[in-house]
């Protein structure tokens, strides 16, 4: 039986989001032991619970008030919103955060050697898709309608098979669609995963928590987009060099032992800096240019 004063999380037990989900609660701290195939996992150092499910059942846990927070591709969760509208419903629960990987786009597709001016080519086409609710939305906007055929999956095989004249699917390479000769032809929708919370208050001691677990996760996401630059500067170019550096704080200056001529300079800067940059500083006179990653930051 479940403890009810621990904080839920349901995840992905194995798929696209799964691996990233982990990664990002180890960073912040949890100490969660995955290793078996296990439904439930249980916190080492936290009141925290994880669940790992199917990622389309993550929206009607958080929904239903079942698990206290979930980690959801928002694609699935807007079709889970939508499905649960449409059935007379009022779903509730709240985005937390949007996170920083899942990235993938909801996209209409069509046999590659086909014509498209627009949607209106698709007006009353039969189109394969696991997210028809999300494609209604789109087509609805347009004023044109269309013909559903759910597949949960191999969703690509349908054109060929004979079972739908295009499809709407996720792409984030277009490897998939290009193996089956399909061509995408209009994004609908673009998705990231998201951390979710189930309405309601939770106790103070649930809402302490998750106030510490958001602080920790906008300092992994932060520290994962920012660099650690150190380099050696000459003093009188110090200016050049910073206008460089778009993305990055003022420097820490620092005098280099037994040369004046010369500076040491720390940042950290919000983008990270690509060879074409690390040359023109060169070219200026920099050396010693070290990118290091940031394993944590909190402001
Ligand atoms: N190619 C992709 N690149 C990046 N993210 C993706 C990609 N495809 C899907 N995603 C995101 O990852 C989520 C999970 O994708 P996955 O393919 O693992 O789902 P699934 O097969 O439905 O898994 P499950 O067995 O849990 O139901 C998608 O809903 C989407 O948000
Ligand atoms: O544009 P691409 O980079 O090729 O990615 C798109 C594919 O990725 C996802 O499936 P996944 O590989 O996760 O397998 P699944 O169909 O078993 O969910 C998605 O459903 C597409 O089929
Ligand atoms: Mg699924």
């Amino acid at each position: 039986m479940l403890d009810n004063t621990r904080l839920r999380i349901a995840m992905q037990k194995s798929g696209r989001l799964s691996d990233e989900s982990r990664e990002l609660l180890t960073r912040c701290g949890i100490k969660i032991n995955l290793q078996q195939q296990r439904l439930i996992a249980f916190a080492e150092n936290m009141p925290i619970d994880i669940l790992r499910v199917r990622d389309d059942d993550i929206p009607g846990l958080v929904m239903d008030g079942v698990v206290d927070l979930g980690i959801i591709g928002e694609n699935v969760l807007e079709e889970e919103v939508l499905t649960r509208r449409a059935q007379g419903e009022d779903p509730q629960l709240s985005i937390l955060r949007r996170l920083d990987f899942g990235g993938c786009r909801l996209s209409l597709a069509m046999p590659a050697d086909s014509v498209y001016t627009g949607p209106e080519c698709l007006d009353t086409k039969r189109i394969a898709t696991s997210y028809p609710h999300l494609l209604k939305k789109y087509f609805d906007s347009k004023g044109l309608t269309f013909k559903s055929c759910l597949l949960n999956g191999s969703v690509e095989v349908a054109p060929r098979a004979g079972l739908s004249d295009a499809i709407c699917d996720l792409v984030s390479t277009g490897a998939t669609l290009e193996a089956n000769g399909l061509r995408e032809v209009d994004v609908i929708y673009r998705s990231k995963a998201v951390l979710i919370q189930r309405a309601g208050e939770l106790s103070d001691d649930k809402q302490a928590l998750v106030d510490r677990l958001m602080t920790r996760i906008q300092g992994v996401i932060q520290a994962r987009e920012s660099k650690y630059i150190m380099m050696h500067a000459p003093s009188e170019k110090l200016e050049q060099i910073i206008d460089l550096l778009p993305g990055a704080e003022r420097p820490t200056v620092l005098p280099l032992a037994g040369d004046q001529s010369r500076l040491a300079l720390h940042m950290v800067s919000s983008e990270t800096l690509f060879w074409e940059t690390m040359e023109k500083l060169k070219a200026l006179g920099a050396s010693s240019i070290l990118v290091l990653p940031i394993e944590k930051m909190m402001e």
